[in-house]
């Protein structure tokens, strides 16, 4: 095969920089847990085809800026830290054009309401990204990791029979699933902070009050509540493993079983992802 090898799509830069940033400017002291990632674009040509390294920002030198900016700056919302971030490297050099800077935020609870001890809340990672390409900037803001279960009120029928088709239909079974969701804003520098915890409540409050006939039905309803709640996410796209709970059969041992013993399996799952928007006006 002839024609010229070129270097093809690249980004580079460092993973995972556990950051814990601690705010004892008051005797009440509060802490930022996050996990950010940095990934520049640019002109990195030379160091790819000729090992030229005079134009890559090393991946040491973007970790100890993001702890040099937590001191010099503070942590903040993870979105507000990512941009700033975001517009060191790209403002900053000549060669950075672009660039993904994405972070995890893991929660933490005060004990006792005490000044300065915490246990780890682990209901849900928020998750933060911010895409840069010359001199456009998207916000993607998530979670991930929220395991939620409703009891009842979930429902599945009405589907397809073929010669493969074994499911019972059923008018009443456990609905669980770990929700992955990612909205986009239409604006940087809002309140991220207020409009995580509330997009998060809503798509819990949504969960729990929507009478489900498919999984996909309760996705697009939470979706579909976010946006209208919140003007400032354009969409949202959210991925949802159906955690089956199938009810034991007990038969054997002259039990019955009124939807009450269930197995809780582990895979195969479901995996139903979509992503809800707003029509073009
Ligand atoms: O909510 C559901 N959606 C499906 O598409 C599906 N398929 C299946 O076997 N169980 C379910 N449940």
């Amino acid at each position: 095969m002839a024609g010229r090898i070129v270097l093809g799509a690249n980004q580079y830069g460092k993973a995972e920089v556990r950051l814990v940033r601690v705010d004892r400017s008051a005797d009440r002291h509060t802490i930022s847990d996050l996990n950010v990632t940095t990934q520049l674009r640019g002109d990195f040509e030379a160091c790819h085809t000729q090992g030229d390294n005079s134009q890559v920002v090393a991946t040491d030198t973007q970790k100890n800026t993001v702890y040099a900016f937590a001191r010099e700056h503070g942590v903040g919302a993870p979105e507000t830290f990512l941009l700033t971030l975001a517009h060191h490297f790209v403002d900053g050099f000549d060669q950075v054009t672009g660039g993904t800077f994405s972070a995890e935020q893991y929660a933490w609870e005060r004990i006792e309401d005490g000044d300065h001890s915490f246990v780890r809340s682990g209901r849900e990672t928020r998750t933060a990204t911010v895409e840069v390409d010359g001199d456009e900037e998207v916000v993607v803001a998530g979670l991930k990791d929220c395991t939620v279960l409703k009891t009842t009120d979930s429902e599945f029928h009405g589907f397809p029979r073929d010669h493969y088709t074994t499911l019972a239909e059923t008018t009443d079974r456990i609905l669980a699933t770990s929700i992955t969701a990612t909205w986009r804003y239409a604006a940087s520098w809002i309140d991220y902070d207020a409009t995580y915890a509330g997009v998060r409540d809503t798509l819990l409050a949504t969960f729990a009050d929507h009478h489900s006939l498919a999984l996909q039905q309760t996705i697009f309803e939470m979706g579909k509540a976010v946006l209208e709640r919140y003007d400032a996410v354009t969409e949202i796209s959210l991925s949802c493993p159906n955690k089956h709970h199938f009810l034991v059969d007990l038969a054997p041992f002259e039990l019955d079983n009124p939807g009450e013993v269930f197995y809780a399996a582990d895979r195969p799952y479901g995996l139903i992802q979509a992503t809800v928007r707003r029509e073009p006006e």
